[in-house]
């Protein structure tokens, strides 16, 4: 099994890849994750039965289920935070040789450190023994692709949720992360600020190209940022939905109504999963 290393540091973000449409393209140091036969239980509780799944580099995809299915189990055993019970996880690279991916993850909680200002708390993202100059010149710049440009002296204490989260969201993407991972990282925020916060993953997803691994409870933000959708039930995959549209995507366009319904039947275990 590999073991995701958080340490890595990578200071020059690598040239944005822009217009990119449904199919992935892949950043410099974005990694596939392939599971095989992967098991997790807790005592006699088992909470995943053998999934097996592979997600290319580059591949946006987001995981739901009803409450208590195993999302988050499995987002931390794919970041190493967990091992399984049972089965393989391998990163792979372009050639399929073996990866150790910067991995990173972004909770709902933006778990800032109070006592630090905006800047410092996006500079813990690079870990210790970088330079401080470099480092919170590349927390500036990774503050400005977030649109909290003007906010690097503030504390915390003083920004809207929305910005609070934006801050977490810069301090993962600083080191710029081969995998992201975000456990309902929008959970917590109002619908209007949940929706410029899904433009804002959309859009440094598709500059930077990293693998994303997003859990959300809602369907419709799955079809929004997604390639792909799976549907975990009883701790097994239902549902494996490519969601072929480009981008942008329009909330409510019609087309995605209908692959939230088929979701939504795969949830609630009314669908064949045809
Ligand atoms: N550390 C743990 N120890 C014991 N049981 C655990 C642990 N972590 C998770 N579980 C159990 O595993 C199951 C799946 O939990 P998990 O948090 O992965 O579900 P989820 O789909 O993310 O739920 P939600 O949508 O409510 O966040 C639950 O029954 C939970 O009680």
């Amino acid at each position: 099994m590999t073991v995701v290393t958080h340490e890595r540091f990578h200071a020059v973000a690598e040239e944005p890849v822009y217009e990119r449409d449904t199919a992935p393209v892949a950043g410099a140091g974005a990694a596939a994750i392939s599971l095989t036969g992967l098991e997790k239980s807790f005592g006699t509780n088992r909470v995943l039965r053998g999934i097996n799944l592979h997600i290319p580099a580059g591949q946006f995809v987001a995981v739901i289920g009803k409450s208590g299915c195993g999302k988050s189990t499995l987002l931390r055993i794919l970041m190493g935070l967990d091992e399984p019970s049972a089965g393989e996880l391998h990163f792979e690279n372009a050639d399929g040789s073996e990866a150790s991916p910067n991995a990173r993850i972004v909770f709902q909680e933006p778990r800032l450190l109070p006592w630090l200002s905006v800047a410092d708390n996006v500079v813990v993202g690079l870990g210790d023994g970088i330079d401080k100059h470099a480092a919170l010149k590349a927390a500036d710049a990774v503050l400005s692709e977030v649109q909290l440009g003007e906010k690097v002296g503030e504390w915390p204490a003083r920004l809207s949720g929305g910005q609070r989260q934006r801050v977490a969201l810069a301090r993962a993407l600083v080191s710029r992360p081969g995998v992201l991972a975000l456990d309902e990282p929008l959970g917590a925020l109002d619908a209007l600020t949940r929706i410029s916060m899904q433009e804002l993953i959309h859009r440094v997803w598709r500059e930077l190209g990293f693998t994303a691994v997003l859990v959300t409870h809602d369907v419709s933000e799955a079809v929004h940022l997604a390639d792909r959708v799976i549907v975990l039930d009883e701790g097994r995959i239902a549902l494996d939905l490519p969601i072929p549209c480009p981008h942008p995507r329009r909330h409510g366009h019609p087309g995605l109504a209908e692959l939230e319904g088929r979701l939504l039947a795969a949830i609630l275990g009314t669908d064949s999963g045809h």
